[in-house]
C-alpha cells in the first residue's frame, strides 16, 4: 500500500474513533439528554429529511421534549416543552443569549455584526439599543403610525379597484408583502417602492426575491456548518451562493445609504437630518465611524428587512386562508368590527384595542403557523443546565415553538383553528412563544402585531372574501426558515356595499 492509500485509510478510521473518544471523555458522569442512535461522523444529519421543525417533532415525541442531538461535529439540543423553556430564558437567559456561528452569518451578518447574528456583547447591547430607541419604542411607533395606515389603504385601495363591481379573484401574497415591506422601507430609508409606478418598482421586487433566498439560504441549511470537512471542498456550493446573495443585497443596501448620505450634505441644517434608521445610523458613524461601518449599517438594513417583512405578510397570508377555510370565523370577526367601527369610518390602528376578536385571530394564526417555527438558534456561552441534563457551552440549541403550539399536553384540540382560546387567558407564559421569549425575544413584536392587526381587520371590514373554487384553502407549508405557505393565496374579494361610499373616495 503506498503512502496516499495509507494516509487514507487511517484517516478513514482515525476521525471516527479520536470524534468517538472524544465524545465519551467529555460526556462520561454527566447526565445528558437523551439521544437517538447516531453515526460516527455524520451524527444525526441522516434523519433530517423534509421540515425541520417537523421531523425535531417526531423525534421529540420518541425521545423527549429536552434532546441531544448531533448534527455532524456540532452538539444541537432541540427543547419541546414549555417548562424546559421557561427554565431556558429565566434561569439560562444570560448564558443562552448567544447565537451560533453559522457561514451565512459571514456573509449575510457581515461577519455576525447584526443584531440577529451578533454575539451576547457590547456590539449587540449597542444595536438592540438603537433600534429600540429609533423604530420599536412606543413613541416612535406612534411617530410611523401615519405610514401604517397609509399603506393598509393603498393596499385596499388596489383591492377595491379590481373589485367593486363584482367578485374578482385576487393574488393575495404580493399586495401583502408590498405592505410590509414598503412600510419597513419608509421607517428605514424614508421609500417606499410598491405602488408608486416609479422605476425602483424593478428594483425593489428583485430585491424581495433576494430576500426570499436570503431565507432559504439562511439559519441552520448548511451541511459544512456540520461538517467542516464539506466546508472545505463548498460542499453543493453553499459557500458560493451565499457570496453572490451577499453582493446583491450590498449593492442594494448600499444604495440606499448613499441616497441618505446625499440628502443630509446637501441640507446643512438639522431639519435636513431625517428620522429614519439610515439617519440615525449615519449620525452614530459621524460620532464614531469605525465602530458604526457602513458594513455594520447594511447588514443591519438586511436583517431588518429579512426579519420584518416576509414574517408579517406570511402571517396576514396565513391568517387570510384560516379565515377562507372558516367562515363562520370571519363572520365573528365581522361582527365584532361592524358594531364597534360601524359603517362610517374605516378602522384605524387606535382601535384595535377594542378589537380582542382580531388579536385573537392573529395569535391563534400565530400559533399554529408561527413565521420563526424554530425560533433563530441560541447557543450557551458556558456549560449550564436544563431540565437537570448537562448542556456544553457551544451547543446549538433550538426551541420548537412550532411543535409547542401544537403539543396536545399543552393546548386543547391543539390542530384546529379557533381563536376564541386566546380569549380566555391574558398571558400564555412559554406555551405560546412565536416571537421567542428573553433577551433575544423578537424587538419587533409590536409593529409586527400593529401591522398584522390593521391590515385584516381592514381586509375583514372592507371586503366580502370567498375561496376560488369549493376545496378548502390548502395549508401546506413551502420551503424556508419563516415557513411560507406553499403556494400562494388567491382568494375571491367583492366590495362590501355598505362600505362603497368610503372606498371610492380612497
Ligand atoms: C409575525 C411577525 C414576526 C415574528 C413571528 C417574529 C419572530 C421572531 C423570532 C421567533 C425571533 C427570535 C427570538 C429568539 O431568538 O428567541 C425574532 C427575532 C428578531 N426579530 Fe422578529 N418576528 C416578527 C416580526 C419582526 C419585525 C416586524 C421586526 C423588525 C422590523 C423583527 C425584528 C427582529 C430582530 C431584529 C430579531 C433579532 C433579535 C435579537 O437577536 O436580538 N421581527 N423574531
Amino acid at each position: 500500500m503506498d503512502n496516499i492509500h495509507l494516509f487514507f485509510v487511517s484517516f478513514l478510521f482515525l476521525v471516527p474513533l479520536i470524534y468517538l473518544f472524544k465524545l465519551f471523555t467529555h460526556q462520561k458522569g454527566r447526565n445528558l439528554p437523551p439521544s437517538p442512535p447516531s453515526i460516527p461522523i455524520i451524527g444525526h444529519l441522516h434523519l433530517i429529511n423534509g421540515h425541520l421543525h417537523r421531523v425535531l417533532q417526531h423525534l421529540s415525541s420518541k425521545y423527549g421534549p429536552i434532546m441531544a442531538l448531533r448534527f455532524g461535529s456540532r452538539p444541537v439540543l432541540v427543547i419541546t416543552s414549555p417548562s424546559a423553556v421557561e427554565e431556558c430564558f429565566t434561569k439560562n437567559d444570560i448564558v443562552l443569549a448567544n447565537r451560533p456561528f453559522l457561514l451565512s452569518g459571514k456573509y449575510l451578518d457581515y461577519d455576525h455584526s447584526t443584531i440577529g447574528a451578533a454575539p451576547y456583547g457590547q456590539l449587540w447591547r449597542d444595536l438592540r439599543r438603537i433600534m429600540t430607541l429609533e423604530l420599536f419604542s412606543t413613541a416612535r411607533l406612534k411617530s410611523y403610525l401615519g405610514v401604517r395606515e397609509y399603506e393598509v389603504r393603498s393596499l385596499i385601495k388596489n383591492l377595491y379597484q379590481d373589485s367593486f363591481q363584482d367578485f374578482a379573484k385576487v393574488e393575495m401574497r404580493s399586495r401583502i408583502q408590498g405592505l410590509s415591506f414598503n412600510i419597513l422601507m419608509k421607517m428605514i430609508a424614508d421609500k417606499r417602492f410598491f405602488g408608486t409606478g416609479m422605476r425602483d418598482v424593478e428594483e425593489a421586487g428583485r430585491f424581495r426575491e433576494v430576500i426570499t433566498d436570503v431565507f432559504e439560504a439562511s439559519g441552520a441549511s448548511n451541511p459544512g456548518d456540520f461538517i467542516p470537512f464539506l466546508r472545505w471542498i463548498d460542499f453543493q456550493g453553499y459557500e458560493k451562493k451565499l457570496l453572490k446573495l451577499q453582493k446583491k443585497t450590498d449593492r442594494f443596501s448600499q444604495n440606499l445609504i448613499e441616497e441618505i448620505r446625499t440628502k443630509r450634505c446637501d441640507s446643512s441644517s438639522e431639519k435636513g437630518k431625517g428620522k429614519t434608521f439610515i439617519d440615525a445610523m449615519l449620525s452614530l458613524q459621524e460620532l464614531e465611524p469605525e465602530y458604526y461601518t457602513d458594513d455594520i449599517i447594511k447588514g443591519n438594513i438586511l436583517t431588518l428587512l429579512q426579519a420584518g417583512s416576509d414574517t408579517s405578510s406570511l402571517t396576514i397570508e396565513w391568517a387570510m386562508s384560516l379565515l377562507l377555510n372558516h367562515p363562520d370565523v370571519l363572520e365573528r370577526a365581522r361582527t365584532e368590527l361592524d358594531n364597534y367601527i360601524g359603517q362610517d369610518r374605516l378602522v384605524q390602528e387606535t382601535d384595535l384595542t377594542n378589537l380582542p376578536y382580531i388579536q385573537c385571530v392573529v395569535n391563534e394564526t400565530l400559533r399554529l403557523f408561527p413565521a420563526g417555527p424554530l425560533l433563530v438558534p441560541h447557543e450557551p456561552s458556558q456549560d449550564c443546565t436544563i431540565g437537570g441534563f448537562h448542556v456544553a457551552r457551544g451547543t446549538m440549541v433550538l426551541v420548537n415553538a412550532w411543535a409547542i403550539h401544537r403539543d396536545p399536553m399543552v393546548w386543547d384540540d391543539p390542530l384546529s383553528f379557533k381563536p376564541e382560546r386566546f380569549e380566555k387567558v391574558e398571558n400564555e407564559g412559554c406555551r405560546f412563544i412565536p416571537f421567542g421569549i428573553g433577551r433575544r425575544q423578537c424587538p419587533g413584536s409590536g409593529l409586527a402585531n400593529r401591522v398584522m392587526g390593521l391590515a385584516l381587520a381592514s381586509l375583514i371590514q372592507c371586503f366580502e372574501w370567498e375561496r376560488v373554487g369549493e376545496e378548502l384553502v390548502s395549508l401546506s407549508e413551502g420551503k424556508g426558515l419563516s415557513m411560507p405557505k406553499e403556494e400562494p393565496l388567491e382568494a375571491m374579494c367583492r366590495a362590501r356595499q355598505r362600505m362603497s361610499h368610503i372606498l371610492k373616495d380612497l
